[in-house]
């Protein structure tokens, strides 16, 4: 019950995943690691997390899924989550750590196997050469990944290099550095193409980006017409799907927009309206609405207003670069954290192997008989289903032996109780031997013995009584206890459909002993 509904959340969030729903992926994830420590689990937290603009939380939770997933020789899994921590550490402007992240993931691929995973590791190595100046090698890298994706057919692979090519251009625009109009050109193109993957993908997220971006880069290429166009689709889908980021950012391009039209007062309170939206801790949202509120000022004229707006800008720019610093060092004050939160994961994981034990063992106990180690009436029940479904193939249901010891009340009374429970195990290990691999033996309760044969005619079965019969009657039972004898009856019918499938062969054996005992009847 518990494995399947973790199964289900950890498949829901794998789903919102792929879907772009990070929101809902990470509430998934964090349901399931409630029920179980899973290392797949924490690495598609660390995911959402990053998606959600959460890094922090996305380098927590990666720090945990590492060790498991490589516990488990997950390296493909192992694999992504250090993509996505390199990720993470670029958005932190952490290179050094990106760099790590990065090797690791191509590290991790190559245990993998598989062009895939490598293919991957590429595109983030390649991520991380771009952001420290290594151009020629980010376009050698992105290119190999380019083609095996390609030969491949990883959609998903195809649009994260598209995406992340586009956006090294995207990204210098809004740092206000100069691009040529072949680079925006060229970046509009590769994001037209990561849209129609997206949208092939149904990613709402990648989606909502590519709209966002291709509306940035026709605002530096002037087409503001279109670039409104998409920005308002890329607004409405972030509006749609909690995606909060996406929305702000669509909407300042809006704003800049109508300060190009010489709309400030609506372009201020729609900067009044974002702020109040945005949490606030997302602190790149922020400087970017900033810069657009002094850009407002300094057009009107509002000099007064536009220094003031600066100065809340620089007061934001100091917060985020102490951010950055403070999520350097996060990783090695927060050790303990991390520990702690590591030897929850694994205490959780023990308690969960313990109970999982413990409920095998019960679930085994319910059904063997402890004085002979045969299963019990329970275990015959429940065998049954599978035994008559069998049934359809062979057309002939299986024969049930009921078998019962003879005047076994006068055995107890004759050599002691203990005796009586030696004679029932040894028979117990009698039946055990006697029987083929897929027959069933079983102690009914007391001195009374059934056996399911399937596949099995009525004389076979019949001789098979017989010998079981004269087999016991015939052991030297003196090595228990002396003078010591034993004997069997032995009722034989075909096994019944119905609420009692072995009453035909009870039938049997009550006229058995009717007639005399020691002997077989076919019923
Ligand atoms: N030693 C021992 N005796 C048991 C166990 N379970 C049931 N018995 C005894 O088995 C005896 C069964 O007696 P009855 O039902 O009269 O049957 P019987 O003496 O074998 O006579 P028939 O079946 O008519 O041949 C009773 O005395 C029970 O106490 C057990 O686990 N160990």
């Amino acid at each position: 019950m518990e494995s399947t509904s973790f199964d289900a959340l950890l498949a829901a969030s794998r789903e919102s995943a792929r879907l772009g729903q990070h929101g809902a992926g990470a509430a998934q994830a964090e349901e399931a690691l409630r029920l179980r420590s899973s290392g797949e689990a924490f690495s598609l937290l660390a995911l959402h997390r990053l998606r959600l603009g959460n890094l922090k939380g996305c380098l927590a939770a990666g720090r945990v899924a590492a060790p498991l997933l490589q516990r488990d020789g997950l390296w493909a899994e192992l694999a992504t989550l250090e993509g996505v921590q390199a990720v993470a550490c670029l958005q932190a402007e952490w290179l050094p750590q990106g760099l790590m992240h990065a090797r690791s993931a191509a590290a991790a691929a190559e245990k993998a196997g598989g062009g895939l995973a490598q293919a991957w590791a590429d595109c983030r190595l390649a991520q991380v050469s771009h952001q420290l100046g290594e151009m020629a090698r980010a376009s050698e890298l992105f290119e190999r990944a380019e083609a095996v994706s390609v030969t491949l057919g990883a959609p998903d692979l195809q649009f994260s290099i598209l995406h992340n090519r586009a956006w090294f251009v995207v990204d210098a625009l809004l740092s206000q550095l100069p691009q040529t109009v072949e680079q925006m050109t060229l970046a509009l193109q590769r994001l037209e193409r990561a849209q129609k993957l997206a949208e092939s993908l149904g990613n709402v997220h990648s989606q909502g980006i590519c709209l966002l971006n291709r509306s940035r880069l026709l605002m530096g290429l002037d087409n503001a017409a279109q670039s409104q166009e998409l920005a308002r689709r890329a607004a409405a889908l972030g509006h749609e799907h909690a995606l909060t980021q996406l929305f702000v950012g669509a909407q300042a391009v809006c704003v800049e927009w109508m300060l190009r039209q010489g709309q400030v007062a609506e372009a201020l309170d729609t900067l009044q309206d974002l702020s109040t939206a945005l949490p606030e801790a997302d602190l790149i949202g922020h400087i970017e609405l900033q810069h657009l509120r002094v850009k407002a000022h300094r057009q009107r004229g509002e000099f007064e207003q536009a220094l003031n707006a600066f100065e809340a800008l620089h007061a934001l720019s100091l917060r985020q670069t102490k951010a950055r610093a403070s999520l350097q060092t996060w990783a090695v004050l927060h050790q303990d954290e991390v520990e702690a939160e590591r030897t929850r994961a694994r205490r959780a994981e023990a308690d969960a192997d313990r109970m999982r034990g413990l409920a095998r063992q019960w679930e085994l106990e319910a059904h063997i008989d402890p004085l002979t180690g045969l299963g019990n009436r329970r275990a015959m029940q429940a065998s049954l289903p599978g035994l008559l479904s069998a049934v359809g193939a062979s057309r002939q249901p299986p024969m049930a032996v009921i078998l019962d010891l003879d005047h076994f009340k006068k055995i107890n009374d004759r050599h002691g109780h203990d005796v009586g429970d030696q004679v029932l195990r040894t028979i117990g290990q009698m039946l055990r031997t006697c029987i083929r691999p897929g027959d069933l033996a079983a102690r009914l309760g007391g001195e009374e013995f059934l056996l399911l044969l399937p596949d099995v005619k009525a004389d076979q079965a019949f001789a098979l009584c017989e010998r079981l019969r004269n087999l016991i009657a015939a052991h030297d039972w003196s090595v228990l206890a002396d003078g010591l004898q034993v004997t069997i009856s032995l009722g034989l019918a075909a096994v019944e459909a119905g609420e009692a499938p072995w009453n035909a062969a009870d039938q049997a054996l009550y006229r058995a002993k009717a007639a005399g005992r020691n002997r077989t009847e076919l019923g």
